[in-house]
């Protein structure tokens, strides 16, 4: 799914309502309904709701909602706050459709602001994708009367005073909704952390813009769903064999953290490689031959650390980093690894940080190969830092392109930067994963898949998203808390 500017919802907006062609109240009610349709199946009307509206179509969009809601035979409250003299016509309109007995209440002064009751729905339309500068004077009040309130708040589109596509000043005043109901696409703050109290658990309804309009329409930003990815799944023809499954390679553990690659090693089978062969040093030579016999094993001479470049000739991908430790010979065998590769390859954990303490290595890193930094990670290898998510996502853009490799940068929603300027940011995964090990886990699903000789671009994607997928059903048969990397590849399958 693609992720438009501000701009280009408008002109989306705009698109449809010529070509549908759709009169503006009607895709604005067409909006509202959405909303209320959302709202209702997870809401029942024993709760209050109070709805505020701003001037803008945001607004109008609040009214509508209190229209539909008041049909529904929830109790309504609407509240307009006045911070310009005239409503845009669709705001106007939808006023004159609300029936005259509508508990309506205008805000003009401070006096005049409720205090919201902390078992009611506060449903905010105060200001919408429209916002040009930070919310002040009497929205702001508002907001922060929300924002002190117990009650549940539910943003329409996004978040009043919330900037979509920018970032806003620390100081800015912004509702912190619980819930965010987006119309069609979601907008790009909904990934960054900063913001992620300002967008709260977010959902999207579609509200039908043109089909035309989202093909025909470049952006570099995109948001993986499952049906996007569906093509990739193939069944296994009845007369493959294991060595039509690719032949993976892993290189890592270190004494002390032979754990990291017995995980990846793991993933990496369940992700579906024909073959495995673990490179790793003696200590960890017992340990894999026995957490997982159906790996090879490629012992290393040294007893604690990698240090022999291996023959490349019999793989299909490889996969170095986890456990890898950082000794003065591992980089030498990651230097001779690197001006050898004819495979494709994943660079993870102390593979990237030997990288970025050797920055003249990144020019040896062969294009398309896939890195998957956590932010520290990604900001070792950059060796500079970010004012805010906004610039780390345009940082990690420029990277990608400039050195044409792939870049997951890893948490929540997991931004993928490939080579031609794109960034796909992942729908799966919980917080629940935010534990050891689980980083290993996605490293050995992405080597796999490479070894299975799925496109880079896609195995990172792919990779991500089964992960997170993994992941989700793992947290709910054990909760988040519980999840350790294990349960990830216990849950692995697609
Ligand atoms: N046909 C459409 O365009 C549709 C629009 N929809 C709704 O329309 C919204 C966008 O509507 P608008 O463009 O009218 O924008 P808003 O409803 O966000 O209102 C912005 C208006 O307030 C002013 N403003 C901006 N920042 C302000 C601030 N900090 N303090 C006070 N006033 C401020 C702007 O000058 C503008 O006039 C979307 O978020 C969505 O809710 C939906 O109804 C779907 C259809
Ligand atoms: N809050 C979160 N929401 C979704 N996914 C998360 C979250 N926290 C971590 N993850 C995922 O878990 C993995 C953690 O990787 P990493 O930090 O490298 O861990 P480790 O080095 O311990 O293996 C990444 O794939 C990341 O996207
Ligand atoms: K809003």
């Amino acid at each position: 799914m693609k992720v438009f500017s501000v701009n280009q919802i408008r002109a989306w907006d705009a698109f449809t309502i010529a070509h549908e062609p759709i009169h503006s109240i009607d895709l604005m009610e067409r909006a509202s309904v959405a909303f209320v349709k959302w709202f209702c199946a997870h809401f029942d009307d024993r709760c209050p709701v109070t709805i505020i509206c701003g001037m803008g179509n945001n607004g109008g969009d609040g009214l509508a909602i209190a229209r539909i809601l008041i049909q529904k035979c929830y109790a309504v409250q609407v509240y307009i706050v006045k911070h310009t003299e005239k409503g845009t016509p669709d705001f106007a309109q939808n006023l004159q459709r609300l029936h005259p007995q509508t508990s309506i209440q205008w805000i003009e002064q401070e006096a005049q602001i409720p205090t919201f009751t902390s078992n009611s729905f506060v449903i905010d339309a105060l200001l919408g994708s429209g916002l040009t500068r930070p919310a002040t004077g009497l929205i702001a009040k508002v907001i922060q009367q929300v924002n002190d309130s117990e009650a549940t708040a539910i943003s329409v589109d996004i978040a009043s005073g919330l900037f979509a596509d920018s970032p806003n000043a620390p100081s800015d005043v912004i509702i912190k909704p619980a819930y965010t109901i987006a119309f069609q696409c979601p907008k790009l703050a909904f990934f960054q952390p900063q913001c992620a109290e300002y967008v709260g658990e977010w959902h999207l309804v579609s509200i039908g813009l043109s089909e035309s309009y989202e093909a025909q329409t470049p952006t570099p930003y995109f948001y993986t769903t499952a049906a996007a990815l569906s093509s990739l799944t193939k069944a296994r023809k009845k007369y493959s064999h294991k060595g039509s499954f690719g032949h993976a390679l892993l290189i890592g553990g270190s004494y002390g953290k032979m754990g990291s690659i017995v995980l990846s090693a793991k993933a990496c089978l369940r992700s579906g490689a024909g073959l495995l062969t673990v490179q790793a040093p003696r200590c960890g030579y017992d340990i894999l031959q026995t957490s997982l016999p159906e790996a090879m094993v490629l012992p290393d001479w040294h007893w604690m650390v990698n240090t022999t470049v291996p023959d490349i000739k019999p793989y299909s991908a490889i996969g170095i980093g986890p456990g890898l430790g950082q000794d003065p010979q591992t980089l030498l065998m990651l230097k001779g690894l690197l001006s050898s590769l004819t495979s494709p390859i994943v660079l993870d954990a102390d593979a990237l940080n030997l990288i970025s303490k050797h920055p003249d290595l990144l020019h040896s890193v062969p294009k398309n190969a896939i890195l998957t930094p956590h932010p520290k990670e990604f900001q070792r290898l950059l060796n500079d830092q970010w004012k805010d998510d906004f610039e780390k996502l345009a940082m990690l853009r420029t990277f990608a392109q400039k050195l044409q490799l792939i870049v997951c940068l890893k948490g929540a929603h997991t931004a993928i930067a490939l080579p031609d300027g794109s960034i796909h940011f992942n729908s799966t995964g919980n917080p629940g994963m935010a534990t050891g090990g689980s980083g290993d886990v996605l490293t050995g699903i992405i080597t796999g898949l490479l070894a299975q000789g799925m496109p880079p671009a896609d195995a990172a994607i792919f990779g991500v998203f089964q992960h997170g997928n993994a992941g989700d059903r793992a947290a709910q048969k054990c909760t988040q808390p519980a999840l350790i990397a294990s349960d990830i590849i216990n849950e692995m399958g697609w």
